[in-house]
């Protein structure tokens, strides 16, 4: 039974024609996750294969008859039945003291058995309904000096690829980090690192190795050979793209999941073939070669498949929200670093039951919700992916839709969690996402939460008044109050005035004023209302017919 992280869903996808049948729980395969040549199989049940293991599984040979499932080439005998045709000289069978020898070696080796099956067992955590096997993982980081405009510090960074890596159910058992004037083309790290890290692997039973930035596909083989032992070797990115895959709750998420793992994989496809032709002493040269522009194809036809698809859902989504458009309520968006505390915030707002936990990439899908502020005027709160730095830009393009509903709000509120050590390294890095998605023209609010949390709650409150930023805590309700206030009036900012007459037969519209906009004056007039108030600009072009009205009116 092996690892089930690094999977990839398959989304609704035919297999590559080269895929066979699914392998059971427990059969070792020899192919794992899509930047590994080395293997590892899938426990079956809920969790899908990786992608490559498909692709490869087809393609390997068949493993030797005696090999069994635990590799140890043992065969399970009946009672007694290892003694078959074994008799001792004297024909009576074996004599007692052999057997009883016999027997206690059985019962050893079946203890044995047994404790190494439980603690495999032990180690399945189950996130998000999928069991995930909790390797143990050493984590590797390098510092360029080209690196200048990044903020994180090495070890800044490598701490939060620990975070990332536990969000993943992955066991961290060490780490390490090298500064170079460049990276090594071929191994990343320098020689020197390389025999440390095998040292490591060797002493610390580690299974998998994580690097901190994306590796080429020829690193990832070169390393993956240097280090032996089957041993796995990955990124960032890749780990990235298997926490949002075992995130992904919505058909959605999962599309654009698939299509960002699909992506990053069809440039390291090289790799994966590499093997056969060593297994075959180089008898099959160019049949490697061959397979891996066939693969490529199908993952081509699957990508451009998997586009199609999602593009169907998008526009699905767009229509509903062109319905819900038709009353224009004003958008809030919330953004900001993974855990910062948004969907806590839209729960405590809304009453909403979002996912919010201590885990990187909580939530993947946009949530909208109603909130109705004190004055009974009403904005909607969308809830949005969060950012990290380094974050992988196929990820960022594969979410680029579920982004984009932010540039269709009126304010973006960016809600930072001010109690962590790095706070003003992650405000640069989601500002440097919110740059990408060019929608620096509408109003942005910035908002310090988890005050709570932070050593000098009234210091930083003092901090927050001179900066023109609001301090909340999404945990215990400070603050909010001050918060819809502010959004209220950077509402008010983004309105429109208007004066307009409405007779009484088009009493939805005051309706609709009252909800989304902020009224001053109404006066209850002959044959309908004149209302004063600032309303959005789509509602201030409905209404214009009857504010021409009140305008030539004026006029006379
Ligand atoms: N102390 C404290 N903890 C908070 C506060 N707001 C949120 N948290 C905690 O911070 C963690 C992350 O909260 P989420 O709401 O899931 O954060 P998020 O920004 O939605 O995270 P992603 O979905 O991963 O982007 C949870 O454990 C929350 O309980 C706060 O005001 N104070
Ligand atoms: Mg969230």
């Amino acid at each position: 039974m092996r690892a089930a992280c690094f999977s990839i869903t398959a989304a609704s996808l035919p297999l590559p024609s080269t895929s066979s049948a699914a392998s059971g729980p427990g059969r070792r395969t020899h192919a794992s996750f899509r930047c590994s040549t080395s293997g590892r199989g899938h426990r079956g049940g809920g969790v899908v294969r990786a992608l490559d293991e498909r692709l490869l599984e087809a393609a390997a040979p068949a493993p030797a008859e005696t090999e069994f499932e635990d590799g140890s080439g043992i065969v399970e005998v009946e009672d007694g039945g290892e003694w078959e045709g074994k008799e001792d000289s004297d024909g009576l069978g074996p004599s007692e003291d052999q057997g009883e020898q016999d027997q206690r070696k059985n019962r050893r080796r079946q203890q044995q058995e047994d404790d190494a099956a439980t603690a495999e067992r032990d180690r399945f955590k189950l996130i998000n309904g999928k069991e995930i096997l909790q390797e143990k993982t050493y984590l590797v980081g390098v510092e360029c000096k080209r690196d200048g405009g990044d903020n994180f510090s090495i070890e800044e960074s490598l701490k939060e690829l620990e975070q990332l890596a536990d969000t993943a159910g992955l066991t961290v058992a060490g780490s390490t980090y090298q500064r170079l004037s460049t990276p090594n083309p071929r191994t990343y790290i320098g020689s020197g690192k390389v025999a440390e890290i095998r040292s490591a692997i060797q002493g610390l039973d580690i299974e998998t190795v994580i690097f901190d930035d994306e590796l080429s596909a020829g690193q990832l083989r070169n390393l993956e050979k240097s280090f032996g032992g089957g041993v796995r070797v990955c990124d960032r990115t890749a780990l990235i793209l298997d926490i949002f895959n075992q995130r992904a709750a919505t058909h959605e998420a999962s599309l654009q999941v698939t299509l960002a793992q699909m992506e990053y994989q069809l440039p390291r496809l090289t790799k994966m073939w590499t093997h056969l032709e060593r297994q075959s002493g180089g008898q099959v040269k160019g049949m490697g070669e061959k397979q891996i522009e066939v693969d490529k194809r199908i993952l081509r036809t699957q990508i451009s498949t998997l586009k199609k698809e999602l593009e169907s859902v998008r526009k699905h989504r767009k229509l509903y929200r062109n319905r819900r458009q038709s009353v224009p309520i004003p958008v809030v968006s919330l953004v900001g670093y993974t855990n910062a505390g948004k969907s806590t915030l839209l729960n405590r707002l809304t009453g909403a039951d979002v996912l919010a936990e201590d885990k990187l990439f909580a939530t993947l899908d946009p949530t909208t919700r109603r909130v109705l502020m004190k004055n009974g005027t009403e904005f909607l709160l969308t809830d949005t992916v969060g950012f990290i730095q380094k974050l992988p830009t196929m990820l960022v393009a594969a979410f680029r839709a579920t982004l984009e509903e932010i540039s269709e709000s009126s304010i973006i509120v960016h809600l930072v969690d001010i109690s962590h050590p790095l706070a003003q390294q992650q405000i640069e890095a989601v500002d440097k996402v919110l740059k990408e998605l060019d929608i620096e023209s509408i109003t942005k609010l910035v908002v310090w939460n988890k005050i709570d949390n932070t050593d000098d709650p009234l210091r930083v409150k003092e901090e927050a008044e001179k900066q023109g930023v609001i301090c909340i805590s999404a945990m215990n309700g400070d603050g909010l109050e001050e918060f819809c206030n502010a959004i209220q009036a950077k509402l008010k900012d983004s309105l429109v005035p208007i004066e307009a007459f409405v007779p009484y037969d088009k009493g939805e519209l005051l309706n609709d004023i009252h909800k989304v906009g902020m009224v001053e004056k109404t006066e209850y007039m002959e044959n309908g209302t004149f209302i004063k108030a600032h309303v959005p600009l789509p509602l201030a072009r409905l209404l214009t017919p009857l504010r021409q009205q009140v305008a030539a009116a004026a006029a006379l």
